[in-house]
């Protein structure tokens, strides 16, 4: 995405000229709070939303028209997954897509019962979407969107209802979509633990701009930006800076997951019997 800006039909601007890549395999948080533009930079990767100046690439080819077929590379699970199932039943939802791409009934159904077993719901294929739970619906959505096979997925806030045993799972999905399908996948949040589990590189939105990209070590642990931003801490950052706060210590060693936190405390206060 080269400088690409949308403007919505009532004048409201989604993105301002923003510019963002991801490499293959990579997985990429985008984070920022409420009304930041991150649902809109989504929109533009699949072309469901063109810009109103600037350019969308995806795979070096530019996304010019809705009519372009690139969206098939790129796949999108809405922050909604009410807004993507529709079907009567799970199964036909998830064989949807894979038939607007051109396959056989027999080859969609292969397909879709592959990727639902994959996301651990196979057991839901015959249910009516409508009456599926919040955490089901977004897995089937997912579902959905693997069973087209695509080189990117781009999920808006996937975890935003979800309990923490929905979320390890989701967080679970991306993972292995990454390691055994060399998928690249972009996530929206503003849940920086989330991202901070996660995520190879994160970018913060502000007000339709990208105004941070980098290592979740840098960027989390720069507390005016994350601020600036509207946004919380990883609650182990915000562990860290306290306990070093308490103890007068200097907060060097950046620590973002419970165990780096845990090394890094008792690193601090058991001094080394040799
Ligand atoms: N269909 C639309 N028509 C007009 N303005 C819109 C539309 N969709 C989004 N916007 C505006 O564009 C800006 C960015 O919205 P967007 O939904 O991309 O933010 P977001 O970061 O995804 O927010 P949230 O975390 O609340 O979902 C906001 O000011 C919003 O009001």
């Amino acid at each position: 995405m080269d400088c690409a800006s949308h403007r919505y039909p009532d004048g409201s601007m989604g993105i301002h000229d923003m510019c963002f890549y991801i490499k293959p395999a990579e997985i990429v948080a985008i984070c920022g709070a409420n009304g930041s533009g991150k649902s809109t930079l989504l929109e533009h990767l699949n072309g469901l939303l063109l810009p109103t100046s600037g350019h969308v690439y995806v795979m070096g080819r530019p996304f010019r028209e809705k009519k372009d077929t690139i969206w098939r590379q790129v796949g999108l699970v809405f922050q909604r997954p009410e807004d993507q199932l529709f079907a009567p039943t799970v199964l036909d939802d998830v064989m949807f897509g894979p038939i607007n791409l051109g396959m056989s009934k027999e080859e969609a159904r292969e397909v879709a019962i592959s990727a639902l077993e994959h996301v651990g719901v196979s057991d839901l294929v015959d249910k009516m979407p409508n009456y599926l739970s919040g955490g089901q619906k977004r897995l089937v959505a997912i579902a959905g969107v693997l069973a087209m096979r695509p080189k990117i997925i781009c999920m808006d806030e996937p975890t935003s209802d979800l309990d923490e045993v929905h979320s390890r799972r989701i967080v679970d999905i991306i993972e292995e979509m990454r390691r055994f399908h060399g998928i690249s996948v972009v996530i929206s949040t503003h849940d920086l633990n989330l991202a901070s589990r996660i995520a190879d590189r994160v970018c913060i939105v502000r007000e339709g701009s990208i105004i941070a990209d980098g290592q979740p070590r840098d960027v989390f642990y720069d507390r005016e930006l994350i601020e600036y931003a509207g946004l919380s801490l990883p609650a182990v950052v915000e562990l860290y800076y306290a306990y070093c706060e308490r103890m007068g210590l200097r907060p060097d060693r950046r620590p973002l997951t419970v165990e780096e936190l845990l090394d890094a405390l008792t690193a601090r206060t058991c001094p080394s019997f040799i």
